[in-house]
């Protein structure tokens, strides 16, 4: 059974247990506590900035808990957020007569925020009857409406001892050891960054001794390795994506396996991701071909493919990147079972797809991004591939996984009816017409007709089949 994630589990419930962070929490404290004295603060909202995985969200959720407020978590990518904000923010502050919770709008990556949509969601702030708090890793990059509006409240990078701390004493109610020197090795890749810390000494505790050599391997390239990504996806500027090999002490196809992880996490819109990977596919045939060939010379096209024909695919994600390392630790950790899911999946989009089987493991980590964020689409999906709710669960994690199952039902059940309907509709046409065409011979006639016209159908049908034309992911998210 899967493990719940330790950064949940060790998640702390109460704003004393949140390491180093004394005078951030105390001026929340405050701030939250004005609101309670009747005397809403001058600035209605409170920007929370700092590093990822210093305690921002869990402040928020801790606080909540200690002075008995709901949380409306709402991030600042979603295209929706300004109805959101708009709708919680002139809900009643004070209990109300359901004896609901007061709320705290919690607007997460702040620094996300459109520009041209700022102004809006500066306006509310103004009219905001509950209390606002933002956070954000880049306080600068946080449209100037916003920042104006705002209390800052500065996190601090958290310290290595801090970091070393915090995991002993995870490991301590575990009632596990772990060899100080991973330790040490952990906190320093994780620069200040508890929760990539946790995950790492989860991922290490998980798979023995022998997973922390590949965990702890990749800390002396990780540094190059995502400042190179960094060149890769934080521009659309070809030029400057085309350098992202340069001074980056490793293969172009160990390169591609790092940009062919990390697409998904960076492009938003299935098309625009679909295009990056027929970007890294094209580069990954010239890199075949060179390896055959001996000719190094067409390095040149892979990297360009993989760099500037990756960067331009379309909008990526604004703000702070996390970037993560190749699969190779995530399927590690898979049990087989998950492992013969996978390839059941991968078979299903071979052949409903008609797809090869490279072409197919890259349209399935789209679809598993459409899973996990469009769920009317991954219900469409699902009846389109006869996926089963294992194979759904696979693809969307268990949360999502009921729904998607659900409305997956409802679609085919439309589906059955609307065949029904047809053949019904068929069948009537047909007695209509047997009863117009009364002439014996005109009915054989027309049947012959009917059956030539059918013939000629079916020789196109498996014309087609035979020619195995290719659905696209274009083709079904057109539909
Ligand atoms: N100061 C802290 N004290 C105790 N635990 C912490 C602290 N900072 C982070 N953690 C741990 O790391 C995990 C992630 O922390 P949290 O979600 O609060 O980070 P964050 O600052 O909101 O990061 P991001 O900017 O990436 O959203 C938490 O589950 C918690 O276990």
């Amino acid at each position: 059974m899967p493990e719940v994630p330790w950064v949940e589990k060790y998640r702390p419930r109460r704003l004393s247990e949140i390491i180093n962070q004394e005078d951030a929490i105390s001026k929340v404290k405050a701030w939250i506590e004005a609101w309670l004295h009747g005397n809403p603060p001058k600035k209605k909202a409170l920007l929370l900035a700092g590093p990822p995985g210093s305690g921002k969200t869990t402040t928020v959720y801790a606080l909540a808990r200690e002075y008995n407020f709901e949380v409306i978590e709402l991030n600042a990518s979603d295209e929706r957020t300004y109805d959101k904000i708009a709708r919680y923010v002139q809900a009643a502050y004070t209990m109300d007569i359901l004896g609901k919770r007061r709320k705290i709008i919690f607007l997460d990556e702040a620094d996300n925020i459109e520009p041209s949509g700022a102004p809006e969601i500066a306006k509310l702030i103004d009219r905001a009857r509950n209390p606002i708090i933002m956070a954000a890793n880049h306080y600068w990059e946080v449209p100037k409406e916003i920042r104006d509006r705002a209390e800052l409240v500065e996190y601090k990078r958290l310290t290595q001892r801090d970091v070393i701390n915090a995991l002993v004493r995870i490991l301590k109610r575990e009632g596990i050891t772990v060899p100080k020197e991973v330790l040490v090795e952990i906190a320093k890749r994780a620069s200040g960054d508890l929760r990539a810390a946790i995950n790492d000494l989860q991922t290490v505790v998980a798979g023995g001794y022998e997973d922390a050599r590949y965990v702890l391997a990749y800390r002396d390239v990780e540094k190059t390795v995502f400042q190179a990504l960094g060149l890769v996806f934080a521009s659309d500027n070809a030029k400057r994506a085309k350098l992202a090999m340069m001074n980056l002490d490793m293969s172009p196809d160990e390169f591609l396996l790092w940009i062919d992880e990390n697409i998904p996490h960076m492009y938003l819109k299935p098309e625009e991701m679909a295009r990056a990977y027929e970007a890294i596919s094209k580069a990954d045939i010239y890199l075949g071909r060179a390896q055959r060939t001996g000719n190094y010379s067409l390095w040149r096209y892979a990297i360009d493919m993989m760099t500037a024909g990756v960067a331009v695919a379309g909008t990526k994600k604004r703000g702070f990147a996390k970037f993560y390392p190749p699969n190779t630790l995530k399927m590690l950790a898979e049990s087989k079972e998950e492992r013969s899911t996978r390839n059941s999946i991968i078979k299903k989009i071979m052949s409903e797809m008609h797809m090869s089987k490279l072409e197919a493991i890259e349209t399935m980590k789209i679809i598993k991004t459409i899973f996990e964020k469009n769920l009317d689409l991954a219900a469409h999906f699902t009846v389109f591939l006869g996926l089963s709710e294992k194979e759904v669960e696979f693809l969307a994690g268990r949360e999502n996984a009921g729904t998607i199952w659900g409305k997956a039902l409802a679609i085919r059940r439309k589906l059955k009816k609307e065949e029904e309907k047809i053949r019904k509709e068929r069948k009537e046409e047909e007695k209509v017409e047997v009863r117009e065409e009364k002439p014996e011979e005109k009915v054989e006639e027309k049947r012959e007709e009917r059956e030539t016209k059918k013939e000629k159908e079916k020789k196109e049908e498996k014309k087609a089949e035979k020619k195995g034309k290719q659905v696209t992911l274009f083709d079904f998210i057109k539909k």
